[in-house]
């Protein structure tokens, strides 16, 4: 039996405050008020996980680490962390935060080594975000481009990499739908899990992706659908339960 698709309601942080982007251009902020409040609030919803990205560690205009860890540390659920996570103090405070894992996107375009090394010593508490457009990786806030998808997954795997978040740039935050065309390629490319990321729209969407999982998608983050109020977290995760 193939498992449900997991959903992971994201939440990302912009000078203290939820926020969404559109393709993930800074400036193009939607605020959502405090980040604790709508963690909280999914996890209320029946989430059993929280996608926490802080955008400004991501963009190197500051960070958010402290209320980051307050975030993580009043979660009961499980976290994948995001932003700014580049090397060994970046990865060691986001590890002492509890979260379950984190996802890398600029060191495993920059770094290669670094990745590979942290990958071997911390297993699937690493997952790397491939952020995409068409089929060139972004990094540094999605402004750089950082070489092609496949290479990099071809790398990624041979150093035992447990899982990738694959998000098409294109997509994110527009609520177009998501990108179902690359998330089977990426499927094809590699054995271990994915996690998709950009574009749900709605209900149909989730049922869309719930359809790839036996091809490996493991699970959808869901960011402006739910606070655009789309849909609601306990619909969606209705339309996917197994
Ligand atoms: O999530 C976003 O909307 C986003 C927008 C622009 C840049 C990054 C974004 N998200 C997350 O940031 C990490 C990458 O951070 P880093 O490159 O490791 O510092 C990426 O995995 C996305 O989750």
């Amino acid at each position: 039996m193939t498992s449900a698709l997991e959903l992971l309601p994201a939440v990302d942080v912009r000078d203290g405050q939820a926020v969404r982007l559109v393709h993930g251009e800074s400036g193009t902020e939607t605020s959502y008020g405090s980040p604790l409040e709508a963690a909280l609030a999914w996890q209320r919803s029946g989430a059993e996980w929280l996608h926490l990205v802080d955008l400004d560690a991501a963009f190197g205009t500051g960070d958010n680490r402290q209320l980051v860890r307050e975030v993580t540390e009043a979660m009961d659920i499980k976290v994948e962390l995001s932003g700014g996570i580049r090397d060994d103090a970046s990865l060691a405070a986001a590890l002492a935060t509890g979260c379950t894992r984190v996802n890398l996107g600029t060191a495993a375009l920059e770094t290669p080594e670094w990745v590979a090394k942290v990958i071997a010593e911390h297993g699937d508490k690493i997952a790397v975000g491939l952020d995409v457009r068409g089929t060139t990786l972004r990094g540094r806030g999605w402004t750089r481009d950082g070489g092609d998808l496949y290479e990099t997954l071809a790398r990624l795997d041979s150093e035992g990499c447990a899982r990738y978040v694959v998000t098409d740039i294109a997509k994110d935050g527009t609520l177009e739908g998501p990108n179902l065309e690359l998330l089977r390629n990426v499927c094809a490319a590699t054995d271990k899990p994915v996690v998709a990321s950009g574009g749900v729209s709605s209900l149909d969407d989730l049922r869309a992706l719930s359809g790839l999982v036996p091809l490996g998608v493991e699970g959808a983050i869901v960011g402006k659908a739910l606070y655009a109020k789309a849909f609601t977290l306990e619909e969606a995760l209705q339309a996917v339960a197994g």
